[in-house]
């Protein structure tokens, strides 16, 4: 089983990250190498270029990918289907236009050119519309474009919007929004190490933004204590070694938003003891 992932750009480092955290690591693979191995002796890595893989793996050069969904479109690539959203990565593709100009609409770009690095993506934006202006495919620096009149208008990535404004450029239309996605060739996903994969990354998203609370708690407070844990699946009730049955410890998974609260409410309940800490990975 081969993974394509981003060799290098904005993508590269949370991709990795990603794997790691995951639990499979990579070995061998020195910088600019095109391939490495993970612990897995099964599970294979493959460098490639973010606007690549969706081809990569469609070709077969990999059978699982990891980029960006704006990519995937853009290659309309039909073979892979799409198994879990990784959730960075996101931004949105917009048609923006010179703030000062005269283009506030769709309808405006009628006989216009638009400049952009999503040639088949913006066809298919106007497609719909009725309105079918030139457009002209650059490979960066997008933004740039209208002020060089090579173009009226471009179909671009913004996540904060800076590099629009720093343009003097004004968004007219949303075309698309994207974030990191899990994917994979059709004639793969029937291996069990597909899910592997899957479940190994899912695991490590899931386990964002949740904390492991642990505390000692006396047994005739442990309903009390029970009550004020917004818990997944309810909490863990354990005996505590030389407790002498008085006392129990309490372990829960909780929203890392409700840790604050719940700290307050477990104390007054009678808990003691209280312990927070991070989740590497959860499987549900
Ligand atoms: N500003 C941004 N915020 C969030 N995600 C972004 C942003 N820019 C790009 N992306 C996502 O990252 C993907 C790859 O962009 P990136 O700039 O890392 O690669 P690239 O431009 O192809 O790199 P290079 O040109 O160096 O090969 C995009 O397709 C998109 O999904
Ligand atoms: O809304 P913002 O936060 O300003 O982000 C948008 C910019 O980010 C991307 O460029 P990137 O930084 O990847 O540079 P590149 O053109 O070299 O790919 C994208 O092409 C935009 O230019
Ligand atoms: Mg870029």
């Amino acid at each position: 089983m081969r993974i394509a992932v981003p060799n290098k750009g904005r993508l590269h480092e949370p991709t990795i990250d990603l794997l790691e955290r995951a639990g499979l690591h990579l070995e061998n693979g020195a910088d600019r190498k095109l391939y490495a191995d993970t612990v897995d002796p099964d599970v294979s890595v493959l460098f490639a270029r973010a606007a690549d893989i969706p081809e990569y793996v469609a070709d077969g050069a990999a059978d699982l990918g990891i980029t960006g969904y704006d990519q995937v479109c853009e290659t309309g690539v039909e073979t892979v289907e799409e198994l879990l959203d990784l959730e960075f990565g996101r931004c949105r593709l917009v048609l923006a236009a010179p703030e000062d100009g005269d283009i506030d609409g769709v309808e405006d770009l009628a006989g216009k050119t638009i400049a952009t690095e999503f040639p088949n993506i913006t066809r298919d934006f106007f497609a719909d519309t009725g309105v079918e202006p030139a457009i002209v495919e650059v490979s960066g620096a997008t933004e740039l474009t209208p002020h060089v009149e090579m173009a009226d208008a471009i179909v671009d990535i913004t996540s904060t919007g800076t590099t629009l404004k720093m343009n003097r450029l004004a968004v007219v239309d949303d075309v698309l929004s994207s974030s990191v996605r899990l994917f994979g060739r059709e004639d793969v996903l029937e291996d069990p190490k597909v899910d592997e994969v899957r479940t190994a990354l899912a695991s490590v998203k899931q386990a964002e933004g949740k904390r492991y609370l642990m505390m000692n708690v006396p047994q005739d407070r442990l309903e009390a204590v029970r009550d004020v844990i917004p818990g997944l699946g309810g909490p863990t009730v354990m005996d505590v070694a030389n407790g002498e049955g008085e006392k129990v410890a309490v372990h829960a998974v909780v929203d890392e938003r409700d840790v604050f609260e719940t700290i307050t409410d477990v104390k007054n309940a009678g808990a003691s003891g209280i312990l927070v800490t991070e989740i590497e990975r959860l499987v549900e």
